[in-house]
């Protein structure tokens, strides 16, 4: 399949969600400095052959233009002819698509998330127990316990994806770069937003807890 064969209101479909979750997303802060990056996957999917529309890189995200996506194949590539550079981390979505088989994934920086994952670097991973939003995740154990991976993060973006495909864990939909951002996903962009939401509300919680215990 190629990017010919996905129909039209797909693409179109794929491209109004990005524009809605960034616009919702910049409202509240959440692409500083022209950080993050957002992706909606069209057309069928296969590991070795899929394709994504997302965000250019290095844009202010709080604007709306209409250079603001394209699409690119599995290994990252431009599906079209365009000037439109794909985001610098495009890569890091392929892998989480090629190992997941999702539909969106969204990635953003906060200083919540930034500051826990550099709480936790030692462990790997940041432990979250009993939290209610853990159900977001379709967890629904009581008192659940869960693990959020933390990787490495390097300037050189292809270093970073070894670890990914090493630590995502299928029962959790994210994964943290450390004192970089969290990536999160979902099948479809409904859910990938929600576990967003989730895991920021995780790192909040997880950082207000720690200062009141630490003290
Ligand atoms: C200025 S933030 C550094 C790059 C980054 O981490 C990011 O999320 C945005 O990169 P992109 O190429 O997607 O704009
Ligand atoms: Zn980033």
């Amino acid at each position: 399949m190629t990017i010919q064969d996905v129909p039209l209101e797909d693409k179109q479909r794929a491209l109004s969600e990005l524009r809605e979750v960034k616009s919702l997303f910049a409202s509240r802060g959440w692409f500083p400095g022209t950080s993050g990056n957002l992706s909606v996957r069209v057309g069928e999917f296969e590991a070795d052959n899929f394709q994504f529309a997302i965000t250019a890189s290095g844009k202010d995200k709080s604007i709306s233009t209409p250079e603001d996506f394209l699409f690119v194949d599995q290994s990252g590539q431009a599906c079209e002819k365009t000037s439109l550079k794909p985001s610098a981390e495009t890569l890091i979505h392929s892998e989480i698509y090629r190992l997941t088989g999702c539909g969106a994934i969204f990635h953003i920086h906060s200083v919540f998330n930034s500051i826990v994952s550099e709480l936790f670097w030692s462990r790997k991973s940041i432990p979250v127990d009993g939290v209610e939003l853990i159900k977001a995740f379709n967890i629904w154990e009581e008192e659940a316990h869960i693990e959020i991976p933390i990787v490495s993060n390097f300037a050189h973006i292809p270093s970073i994806v070894p670890e990914v495909t090493e630590r995502l864990d299928p029962r959790i939909p994210g994964i943290m770069l450390r004192k970089h951002g969290i990536y999160a996903w979902g099948a479809n962009a409904f859910e990938a937003k929600r576990h967003l939401e989730a895991f920021e509300f995780i790192f909040e919680y997880v950082y207000r807890w720690e200062l009141l215990n630490r003290r």
